[in-house]
């Protein structure tokens, strides 16, 4: 067992390197632009090219499954690579992988992604709680188990999202205020900042739900979905302060020379650092 938890972790990281999150999304259109072949080669020499430049200066990455998974076994293995080399160098990995499933499957993920030893061990996963709150308890016990953490979805950055998560359950608050309140539980008994965060969009302008969790809040939507540094004191209020900002293709766009992906880093981060007050 980690002597450190997730969430002492990233605010020790965040405090140490900014808090900026930079996602790992390589796009097809970005494999063209940086003019890398649209092959598990073109997306090696990509995403190494991003952590060579970024790994020891940003404190939090977040890869997106999904653009590795595109390329099989291959991709994943690139995906595994990146991983252990972004964790080498000091930073928090939060696998964007957005698992859900019954109890028992639920546990499998928690092997893969959380487990100490798993293949993809990452210091935090995205899962998704709309099987119910308590089917993620696998991944909860693995969490606590091996230190790291989970971002459950709550008020996603996408236009379709309050279609579920504003309606209302039956015990009465809304769907993502029973996940924030689930969270709020599992963050009861944290010294300093939990390791059980929300996904909040920073696209979403405002909300009546509390978002103090005493957890994480991974913001994504900034720059390409147009959130803003400016406008998260609007979406968060109180709460700014435990705010992830993720930022993929505004970043990953300023490729392919390492010199533009640290500029584009360093400015993110010192507007979130002002914004978030660091
Ligand atoms: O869980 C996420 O990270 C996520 C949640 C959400 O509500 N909206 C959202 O965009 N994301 C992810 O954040 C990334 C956004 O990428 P950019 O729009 O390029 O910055 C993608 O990998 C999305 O899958």
């Amino acid at each position: 067992m980690s002597n450190e938890t997730f969430g002492a972790r990233l605010r020790r990281v965040m405090d140490e390197r900014g808090p900026l999150c930079v996602g790992i999304d390589p796009h097809q259109h970005l494999l063209d632009q940086w003019g890398l072949p649209d092959t598990a080669d073109g997306l090696a020499s990509f995403t190494y090219a991003v952590v060579d430049a970024l790994a020891d200066r940003v404190g939090v990455f977040k890869p997106q499954s999904a653009f590795f998974e595109r390329f099989g076994s291959a991709g994943i293995a690139v995906l595994e690579q990146a991983t252990r080399r972004l964790r080498d160098a000091g930073a928090v990995v939060i696998m964007d992988a957005k698992r859900g499933d019954i109890g028992t499957t639920m546990a499998g993920y928690a092997a893969a992604y959380l487990a100490e030893k798993g293949p993809l061990a990452s210091d935090a996963l995205t899962v998704s709680p709309y099987l119910g709150f308590g089917s993620l308890q696998p991944a909860i016990d693995e969490a606590r188990v091996s230190g790291s953490g989970l971002f459950v979805l709550a008020l996603t950055s996408n236009p379709e999202g309050p279609q579920f998560q504003s309606a209302v359950t039956v015990a009465g608050p809304t769907v993502a205020g029973a996940v924030l309140d689930g969270l709020r539980e599992l963050n009861a008994d944290a010294e300093g900042l939990g390791s059980f965060g929300a996904v909040v969009g920073a696209t979403i302008s405002s909300t009546d739900e509390d978002l103090d969790i005493n957890g994480p809040l991974l913001a994504p939507g900034l720059g390409a979905q147009g959130g803003t540094a400016e406008g998260l004191e609007a979406v968060f209020g109180a709460a700014v302060r435990n705010v992830v900002p993720s930022s993929s293709r505004e970043i990953l766009g300023a490729g392919p020379d390492a010199a533009g992906l640290q500029a584009a880093a360093d400015r993110a981060n010192d507007a979130y650092r002002t914004v978030l007050g660091y």
